[in-house]
Order: C-alpha cells, then structure tokens, then sequence
C-alpha cells in the first residue's frame, strides 16, 4: 500500500459540548468546573437558572429573618412575662415572621420553578446535542461502544444533570448563603455562643472535605479528586454491567437453546462482581467520615447546652441571657439542615461532573470530514469509480479491500461477489461514505466522494443494507423516512411499486399500522419490501444494494426481484448478492476475494475464465440441485 493514509478513516474533531449553544468545544473543554460546562448546554436558559440560584439564596435570607423576628417575639414576651398584654412589639415581629415565611415561600416556589425550565431545557439539549453528533460520526464509532453505555450516556447521564440543576444546585446556593449571614447574626447576640455553633459546622465541613476526596489528587493525574475518581470508576462500573445486560438479553434466544444460566456468561457475571464491589468500596469510603459527620452536625446542643450553662452564671442579666440562649436553640436547629443540603449538593456535584465528561466524550468523537461549502463539488453523472481503493477498519491491521480498482458507468447494474469476507460490504460501504477510504479514491460523477456535500450524496445514493431496520413507527412513517415531505399519495405508490400491497392489506389499520409493537412484525422478506418502498421513494440514481434478497422466501423472493426491477430501472446499481442467480444479468460482475479484486467481466465471460465465479457458480448450482432434490425426495440435503 503505496499511499495509506492510515487506518482509521478521515475525521475533524467536533465543535465539541455545547457548540449548538454558541460556545466553541475547546473553549468549553478549558473549562475545568463543571457546572460551568453544564450551563454551556442551557443556552438562554442559564439566565434562568441564575435567577433560581438569586431567589434561593433570598429565601435563605428570609428563612434566617423569619427565625430573627421569632427570637424577638420570644425576647419581648420573656421580658414582660406575665404580662403578655405588655409585649407590644411581640403581635408586630409575629406579623413580620410570618410575612418573612410567606415570602420565602413564594420566592423558593418561583426559585424552582426557573430552575426546573433551565434543568429540563439543559437536559433536552445534551440529549439533542449528543444524538445530532451521533448521526454524524463514523460507523467505527459504534463498534467501539455499545448501545447500552450509549443510551444509559444519553439517558441516565442527563436525566442526572436534571436533579442537579433543578434541586442540588439552587439549595447549595442557599446552603451557602445561610451560614454567611448566620455567622453576622450569631456574633451580634453572643460571640462566645456564637463561635461555640460554629464547632460542630466546621467539623461536619471537616468530615465532608475527608469524604469528597480530602483534596487529594487521583494518581491519574489529572486532578481529578478520589471522590470523582472513585464516581467515574463506579460509573465505568455501571456501564459494563448495562452493556453486558444488553449483550446477555439479546442472545436469550441462544441462552435458551444451549440451556445457559446467567452465570454461565462470564461477562455479565464478571460486570455484576465489579459493579458490586465498586458500590461496597464506595459505601466503605465514605462510612467513617459520613457517620462522622452525622454526629457532628447533630451535636450542636452537646457544645451548646454546657457552654450555656457555664455562661449563665456569670450572666449578669439573667433574662438577656435566656433570651439570647433561646436564639441559639433555635437556630442552631437549622445547621443540620443546612449542612445535609451542602453535603447532597457536593455529591450531586460530583456526579453532575462525571455526566457532563460522558456526554462531553460523545461529543468529543471526530466527526466524518465534511467539505467546507465553499469547496464541495457536484458529480458531473451517476458513475461510480473505486481508484486504487485500500481500507483497513480501525483497530484491525488486515486490509479488508486492497488496491481495488472498478468502474460502474452511469445506467450500469454491476454486481460485487466473492467468498466470504472478500470485501464485498465494505467496498459497497464506502459509496454513501460509512466510512472513508485509507488509500486511494471513490468516485461518484468524477468526484472523489470526501468532496461532495454529505446532503447531496445522500441525496444521490440509496442504500438497501442486509436486514433493514424498521422504526417502531407506522409502516407509512418507516416509508417516509426516505422523503419527509412525501406526500400519502406518493407513500402509497412507492408501496405499491415495492409490492407491498399484500402486507398493507393484512395489518389492521393498513398504512397506519405501527410495527414492532402489540404483536405486529413483519417478516425478513416483507421488512425487505418495505425498505425497498423507502429507496423507492428516496428516487435516488444511484442504488446500492447489499444482499437484498438474503432472508426472502421464494414466493418473497419473487416480490422483492419485482420491486428491485422498479427500483433500479435506469439507475446505476452496485449490487451485492450470494444469491448467483439473480445477478447472471449484470452489465459487469467484479469478484473480491481477500479484499483484492481477482476477476471481472460478464456472466458468460466469467464462466469461460474458469476461475475464481465459474467455481462459485458450479458451486452454486450444485447446493440449488440439492435443495430442489431434497424437496423431491422428501429429505432435506
Ligand atoms: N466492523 C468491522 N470491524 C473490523 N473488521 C471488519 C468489520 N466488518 C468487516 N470486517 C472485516 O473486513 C473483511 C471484509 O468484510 P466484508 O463484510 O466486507 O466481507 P463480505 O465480502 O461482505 O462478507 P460476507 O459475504 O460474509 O458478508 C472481513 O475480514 C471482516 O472480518
């Protein structure tokens, strides 16, 4: 290989997180805090989550005047007690508290309800951002990650940030806000209490710092703390485990047949183990300095209740002290509160973190190179060339096409065919771009394909893969796919075209009948028809078709040659099939073996060659006598 251009295909890295809300990917990916890179994604709605995190910490504020105009109501009673009659500004500082509570609850409710919009919109654009990009990255993408890890990303990872962003965050704000004042108020009646309040608070915050990490740094050193090592290591955990579910319930069907328990995939197991023992290393992490920390936060009236008795004696007004001691009573009921609030949010933080590095890293993945507007080239025609074309897939160093050279004039129907693992996928693959070229060219209209506009290739080619997938959509919506705009009428005569009548009529509201659900599925055959009714529609000129008829039974078989014939009708085909029979009509049939091109011609040329297709299709012919003799004779071949 002369020219590789290496073995992965061409890429550009992405515009990165939050790029579709104005911010550029290594702008954002500099940011180290992570709530930062979280708001990336709210776009205008971060102004929302602002105001949330202001009206919280108002609330904060009120919560601590509501307790201050109590304590005032307390004083005025004790110093007339009694009298009651005589506590004059006790009815006006009751008003005042109450007014203070009412408020602060209006302003959480209107707290929250900015930061609940600003958490959904966030999480509604990660989830956007990450399947737009998803669309666009190269197939090598998907063979390194499964769908499991990437659906629990893109679901679990921003269902996440959704708490974090409506809850955690505003009530850190105000958790902060609240000992700020707290400490102006608590030194202004008694210093000595005061700082005595301040005890159990600094050892809870003590506990909690051992608990996220203590401020060391992981030994991967990238800073990221034990805490956040440890959530990404439990995450990693979490995500084996789901991918290994996902792999064990789709071989059910093999699980079942071999008589397998789960135990006997060793996967799955393995990834249960590891996920258990990164919840019980975690649980063992944070035991010690979060029981710690529960007792500390809880003994405020350990330190205070001595603390006041001492003071008392020496109290020169004993009903000023009373009073003051009273204060501290009631508010040192708030710091649990409080400090639960931070220790949650500091949690929640950590795994905010972790969510937003994983959607981050789907966003990270290159993208196809795409041809700035000002460079795409339109293809002069509907050809197709491979120019000395190599392909490696990543991670494997075996050239899967090897210095192939073809060419498909427009109109043409040319097969590819072969042994296999001869390539035959990978060469049709490279058409609509699923992945680029390592070495060499592909042609489309005399246009290397990396040059054109991805909207007018696609537009240019359809591809028919192996086993279509359907959408868990209405038959009419699955044909749709292909043209949006279609019209019912056009939908309806592409079905028809597809040879598809058979299978509308038998579904109970027809077109509108969704597939995939409630008992309704199609067959391999009647799948392929459908998706044939989609390249129909599509109406591009050049098709590509991989094993179109490869789960056909005849009488489908007979159906989908038929659509095929609608289908391709003037088109340029590039078709792949095992089925030999059904290609002897190409205009050029071109054999793969190993990835190298080893013969083309006609049929009939071909058979006169003697080579690598004359064997094939002696081959061929050999195992459809024995099908047709095993029906005769009543035994299967
Ligand atoms: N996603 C992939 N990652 C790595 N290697 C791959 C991948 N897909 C195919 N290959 C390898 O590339 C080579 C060509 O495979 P390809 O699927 O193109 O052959 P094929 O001729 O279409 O085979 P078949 O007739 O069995 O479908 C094979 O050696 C195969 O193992």
């Amino acid at each position: 290989m002369a020219d590789d251009a290496g073995s992965t295909p061409q890429t550009h890295p992405s515009r990165g997180p939050g790029a579709a809300f104005g911010v550029s990917g290594s702008e954002a990916s500099h940011r180290k805090n992570p709530l930062m890179r979280l708001l990336d994604f709210a776009g205008p709605h971060k102004r929302l989550t602002i105001l949330g995190c202001v009206l919280s910490a108002v609330n904060a504020l009120l919560s601590i005047a509501m307790l201050v105009c109590v304590w005032f109501v307390v004083r005025d009673l004790v110093a007339v007690a009694p009298d009651w009659a005589a506590a004059q500004s006790a009815p006006l500082y009751g008003a005042g508290a109450l007014g203070c509570a009412l408020a602060g609850l209006i302003v959480y409710f209107c707290a929250l309800m900015c930061t609940h919009l600003a958490a959904f919109r966030t999480a509604t654009n990660m989830r956007k951002a990450a399947l737009e990009h998803l669309a666009k990255v190269p197939l090598g993408f998907y063979s390194a990650r499964s769908t499991g890890e990437l659906r629990r990303i893109i679901e679990g990872s921003t269902g996440l940030t959704e708490g974090v962003l409506a809850h955690r965050i505003p009530d850190f704000v105000g958790a902060l806000v609240t000992p700020i004042a707290y400490l102006a108020v608590l030194f202004v009646f008694d210093w000595v209490m005061g700082l005595v309040c301040l005890i159990p608070i600094a050892a809870s915050a003590f506990c909690m710092f051992l608990m996220m990490g203590g401020g060391m740094k992981d030994k991967d050193g990238e800073g990221n703390s034990n805490a956040m090592s440890f959530m990404m290591n439990y995450q990693n955990a979490l995500d084996r485990m789901n991918k290994a579910a996902v792999e064990y319930v789709r071989g059910i069907p093999v699980v079942k047949v071999f008589q397998q328990t789960v135990n006997s995939f060793r996967a799955f197991r393995e990834s249960i183990a590891a996920y258990r023992d990164f919840a019980t290393a975690y649980v063992k992490m944070c035991e010690a300095p979060q029981v710690a920390q529960l007792v500390a936060i809880n003994a405020t009236f350990f330190v205070l209740v001595p603390t006041g008795i001492l003071l008392a004696y020496a109290a020169g007004d004993f009903g000023v002290f009373l009073t003051n001691f009273l204060f501290y009573v009631i508010f040192s009921a708030l710091t649990t509160m409080m400090m639960s609030k931070v220790m949650y949010a500091s949690q929640a933080v950590t795994e905010a973190q972790d969510a937003v590095g994983r959607i981050e890293g789907i966003l990270g993945a290159p993208l196809m190179a795409e041809v700035p507007v000002e460079g795409a080239k339109v293809p002069a025609d509907d050809s197709i060339e491979f120019d000395r074309v190599g392909f490696r897939y990543p991670g494997n160093d075996a050239w899967a096409l090897d210095g192939v050279t073809l060419r498909i004039p427009a109109g043409a129907t040319v097969a590819l065919v072969g042994p296999s693992g001869g390539g035959k996928t990978t060469a049709a693959s490279l058409v609509p771009r699923f992945w680029d070229a390592c070495a060499g060219r592909v042609l489309v209209g005399g246009v290397d394909v990396r040059d054109i506009s991805s909207d007018l290739l696609m537009e240019r080619v359809a591809f028919v893969f192996q086993n279509d997938h359907l959408f868990k959509q209405s038959l009419a919506d699955n044909i749709r796919a292909a043209k949006p705009t279609a019209t019912r009428a056009e939908v309806e005569r592409a079905a028809h075209a597809a040879q598809c009548d058979d299978i509308i009529e038998k579904m109970p509201q027809g077109l509108d009948t969704v597939v995939g659900t409630k008992g309704i599925y199609l067959s391999g055959g009647e799948c392929q028809r459908i998706a044939l009714a989609r390249a129909i529609l599509k109406d591009a000129p050049i098709i590509v078709l991989d094993e179109a008829t490869a789960f056909a039974d005849p009488e489908n078989e007979a159906l989908i040659q038929k659509a095929l014939g609608t289908l391709t009708e003037g088109k340029t085909v590039l078709m792949i099939a095992h089925r030999l029979s059904t290609i002897v009509g190409a205009d050029c049939i071109y054999v793969l073996d190993g990835g190298k091109l080893v013969e083309s011609g006609t049929h009939d040329g071909l058979l006169e060659s003697r080579g690598l297709y004359a064997r094939m299709w002696a081959d061929y012919q050999t195992s459809a006598s024995w099908r047709i003799e095993g029906r005769g004779d009543g035994h299967a071949a």
